[in-house]
């Protein structure tokens, strides 16, 4: 479980360019949800996540994982809860280490006493095994460095990575943004068998409302640092993006336009 409450960020405190981008977030996400996160550019989506893997320090406010205060609890302290994926294939994954070494630092993440598992041949085969799922044939490429495959390749072992991690949280930050829709269909494709195999609790934040309509169970929407609906249940499951364009007119209530055209587009 994930909980927020109260949670405010602001940035270039006292500064001119002081931002507030986080205006008290009340949030619980009990074990095993799917949320899906949107919002148009600037709303928080971003800074939420990253408050919540400890990246960025809360100006006020709680987070727990489930009866854990880790408000203080720095990220490298939080690793062993949460795995991550980026919208940038290139975050995440270290490219001048191979694939096996890459995968194989993710297997040792969260265990105690060690950064790294030392490779041998039944932590290779257990790789093997996961990337054949991916159809790509990286399971021939383990000694590939990372910086070579292509971005949709190094997304997909990102989250294989994620998998391989002990975590119950997954934080995936637009994780298929960057890739073409062929790509981002197959790498949502694998992020649900994941989810669903892991159980995880998982955060999404996208900028396509169709994307957040289908995937997960629930949907929250940000807006200048605060939630402006939650939606979930039957609710959820009759809405259109133009259902949600409605919600947003209506939480607004001040005749205020969405303007962001990608979160229009539905995409
Ligand atoms: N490190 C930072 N320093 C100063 N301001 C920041 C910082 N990070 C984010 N902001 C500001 O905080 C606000 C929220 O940013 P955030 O990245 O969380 O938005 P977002 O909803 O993820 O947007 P996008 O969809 O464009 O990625 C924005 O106004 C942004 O410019």
């Amino acid at each position: 479980m994930i909980r927020c409450e109260n949670l405010h960020v602001t940035f270039n405190h006292g500064l001119p360019t002081e931002k507030l981008a986080l205006r008290g977030v009340d949030l619980t996400i009990p074990s095993g949800e799917f949320v899906t996160v949107i919002g148009s550019n600037g709303a928080g989506k971003s800074t939420l996540l990253n408050t919540i893997a400890g990246d960025i320090e809360s100006t006020r406010g709680k987070i727990w994982f489930s009866d854990r205060d880790v408000t203080s609890i720095p990220a490298t302290g939080r690793t062993k809860d949460i795995a991550r994926v980026f919208q940038d294939p290139l975050a995440g994954t270290c490219g001048n280490l191979t694939v096996e070494e890459n995968m194989s630092l993710a297997y040792g993440r969260g265990k105690r006493g060690t950064l790294s598992f030392a490779l041998n041949d039944n932590l290779r085969a257990i790789f093997k095994e996961q990337l054949s799922r991916l159809n790509l044939g990286l399971e021939d490429r383990l000694g590939a460095e990372m910086g070579l495959l292509s971005g949709g390749q190094r997304q997909s072992v990102s989250l294989l990575m994620s998998a391989l991690q002990p975590s119950s949280i997954l934080l995936l930050d637009e994780h298929t943004a960057a890739l073409d829709p062929k790509t981002a269909a197959l790498i949502m494709d694998i992020s649900s068998q994941i989810i669903k195999e892991k159980q995880l609790t998982v955060m999404m934040v996208t900028h396509s409302m169709r994307q957040a309509l289908d995937h997960g169970s629930r949907t929250i929407m940000l807006h200048e640092g605060k939630i402006i609906f939650d939606l979930a249940g039957d609710k959820r499951a009759g809405y259109e993006v133009k259902d949600l364009l409605q919600l947003f007119a209506q939480a607004r209530n001040d005749g205020e336009e969405l303007d962001d055209d990608k979160l229009l587009l539905g995409e």
